[in-house]
């Protein structure tokens, strides 16, 4: 597993997250400097801020690096990219003290490779239509700390529309993944009693918004309550 240690300006963050007893959280697409230390109070495992210029999320110029960087260690700051070059990434890791990258777009294993050796923890997602072809994914195995599945749509993701989750019962890699697209607090129960091979995380993002961007707290706060209440009764 990759640790930020390596990273110049990574700031310290956990130890990567071990087998889950419960579903881990990511809360994606934070640009709204005042909501971010409501959504950071309640405790999710990663937060996600975007990069791309083309996304209603873009970062830009919106967030100053300092609040990413004054952010709790406990929580994991991830970069989200799309077909980025490993030079741009790596800047944006140290300017703004990340530790993760999820990468959305066509990313290569070769790619992965190099920001895992820079000492990021890699996501790599991959769009789900109709049917998975997981040996395809088989190349990024040894570069990956997790997968991500989100939804095939027009845009590169945050498109909040859902998949059928049904697809990821084959699924026989080594990686564990997060389940993306269109999540929202109708689908907590759910969720909180899914059983994928591999399954380890949810990501939250355009259904828990009051604008792109804009994150609601009260409804974040209800998920990770939903899917935290059900994780710690089956683990008794
Ligand atoms: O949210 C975006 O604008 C975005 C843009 C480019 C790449 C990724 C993006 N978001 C990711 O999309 C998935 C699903 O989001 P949603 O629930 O369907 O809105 C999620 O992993 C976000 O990290």
């Amino acid at each position: 597993m990759a640790l930020a240690a390596g990273v110049p300006g990574a700031t310290s963050q956990p130890d990567a997250p071990a087998a889950p007893a419960r579903l881990l959280v990511k809360v994606c697409g934070m640009r709204d400097a005042a909501a971010l230390p409501g959504i950071a109070g309640l405790g999710p495992d990663f937060l996600g801020f975007i990069f791309a210029p083309k996304s209603p999320r873009f970062v830009g110029e919106m967030l100053a690096p300092e609040l990413v960087r004054a952010l709790p260690p406990t929580i994991w700051k991830v970069g989200v990219f799309v077909n980025e070059t490993t030079e741009n990434i790596l800047a944006t890791v140290q300017r703004f003290g990340l530790a993760a990258v999820q990468l959305h777009g066509h990313e290569t294993p070769v790619q992965c490779e190099e920001l895992n050796e820079a000492g990021l923890l890699v996501m790599k997602a991959f769009s789900v239509g109709e049917q998975v072809d997981f040996a395809a994914l088989l190349p990024y195995v040894p570069y990956c700390d997790f997968f991500l599945f989100d939804t095939k749509g027009a845009a590169p993701g945050g498109n909040g529309a859902i998949f059928n989750w049904n697809l990821l019962k084959a699924y026989n890699l080594p990686v564990p993944y997060f389940l993306a697209g269109g999540l929202g607090v109708e689908h907590a129960a759910e969720l909180a009693s899914l059983h994928l091979p591999g399954l380890a995380g949810v990501d939250l993002n355009s259904r828990f918004e009051t604008a792109p961007g804009v994150k609601d707290a009260a409804r974040v706060g209800e998920m990770l309550k939903a899917l935290r209440s059900k994780g710690d009764d089956e683990s008794k």
